[in-house]
């Protein structure tokens, strides 16, 4: 299942188009803060498929039946382009386990790259519902590898991945590799480049908000 949460206009709309912009996104603070506020909304909405339980809360002036998650979340990220948005997502599941996961591009000289797999920081994942964020889905290589190695640690009962621009072949990629995962993100481009740019996408989320690194 893929939700392209610009379908309808909403705030977020509002977000992406400062996280695309050359102008704004130079501004760190502001590209940061942006994917947090993409996070807080995706938190929202997944929240919103979630298993619910009764419990009577006290209140100063008695019970009130209310409604609580039944259980909470992992939220996982994939260094370090993720880490924005894996905040904004704990901004709303302030009481979720964390799992962070160094998935990244290992670039060889002619051009073309491999997905690195080097510290993973995990929690039990046994029939658990895990959310992976990562702001830049393209051709959807960290995240296969990403939700592979979580399918190895434990058994996830389900997995939502969390980006705020997909590329429509990383999704298919996904899609194909992993049929049950649910595919939250704030846009969908159909463009990638030779070197696995998204089109128009953003450019580079990790150094758009972190700085630019050099190549180990
Ligand atoms: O779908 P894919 O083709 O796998 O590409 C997406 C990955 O590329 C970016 O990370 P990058 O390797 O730039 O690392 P960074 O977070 O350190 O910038 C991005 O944050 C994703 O993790
Ligand atoms: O367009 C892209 C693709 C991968 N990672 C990014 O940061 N941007
Ligand atoms: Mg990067």
């Amino acid at each position: 299942m893929v939700i392209n949460l610009s379908d309808k206009c909403s705030l977020i709309c509002d977000w992406i188009s400062e996280i695309r912009d050359v102008q704004i996104q130079s501004d760190r603070m502001r590209f940061r803060r942006n994917l947090e506020r993409i996070g807080e909304i995706a938190a929202y909405e997944i929240s919103r498929t979630l298993v619910y339980e009764e419990k009577e809360v006290q209140t100063p002036l008695g019970i009130a039946p209310s409604k609580v998650m039944k259980e909470q979340p992992v939220l996982a990220t994939i260094l370090r382009a993720g880490l924005p948005l894996h905040q904004g997502l704990l901004n709303y599941f302030d009481k979720a386990d964390n799992a962070f996961i160094s998935a990244y591009r290992k670039h060889n000289l002619d051009g073309s790259f491999e997905i690195s797999l080097d510290y993973i920081s995990c929690p039990e994942l046994e029939n658990r519902v895990v959310i992976i964020s990562d702001p830049m889905l393209a051709t959807g290589s960290s995240l296969v590898k990403t939700i592979q190695y979580l399918r190895e640690e434990g058994h996830p009962r389900e997995i939502h991945v969390v980006a705020a621009i997909a590329c429509s072949v990383g999704i298919e990629y996904v899609r194909r590799s992993e049929p049950q995962v649910k595919i939250w993100c704030g846009d969908i481009d159909e463009e990638l480049t030779a070197k696995g740019y998204i089109v128009p996408g953003l450019g580079d989320a990790g150094d758009l908000a972190f700085g630019t690194k050099v190549q180990m």
